[in-house]
């Protein structure tokens, strides 16, 4: 079973290795979508694969450096594209979720990436 929790949060960036003229390349900002995707089985004690808001605690301390920052300050996000974020995430998120199956990130309503770790990079 795959659960997800989904979350909102607003930052700034701007992409450092845009062509010339690229419109990315001027600090502008986005109400990223962030979607963590969980799998595992349902524990039949509960009914869940695990609760929602121990999703939640696990990705709090992130989403506190990312929420109303410059994403370009951030070590490691200096080139700051959704594929970026979403490994960022990833490899920061992993360790405390080891359930964690995907990380989506929606940069606007129309773009965005998923990651599923490093095996699936170039699926
Ligand atoms: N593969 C990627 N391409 C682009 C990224 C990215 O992270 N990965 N990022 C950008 C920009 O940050 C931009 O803000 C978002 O791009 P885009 O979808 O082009 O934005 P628009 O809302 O202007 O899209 P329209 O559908 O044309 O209105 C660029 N590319
Ligand atoms: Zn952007």
């Amino acid at each position: 079973m795959e659960i997800f929790k989904a979350f909102t949060l607003e930052a700034a960036h701007r992409l450092p290795n845009v062509p010339p003229g690229h419109k990315c390349a001027r600090l502008h900002g986005h109400s990223f979508r962030v979607e963590l995707k969980v799998a595992g089985p349902i524990d039949p004690a509960t009914g869940w694969v695990m609760d929602f808001a121990d999703i939640k605690r696990a990705f709090q301390p992130l989403y506190d450096q990312l929420d109303h920052h410059y994403l370009n300050d951030i070590e490691g996000l200096e080139n700051p594209t959704s594929e970026q974020l979403a490994i960022w995430i990833w490899e920061r998120l992993r360790p405390a979720l080891p359930l964690l199956a995907e990380v989506v990130v929606h940069e606007t309503c129309t773009s965005g990436c998923r990651y599923r770790g490093e095996d699936a990079a170039t699926d």
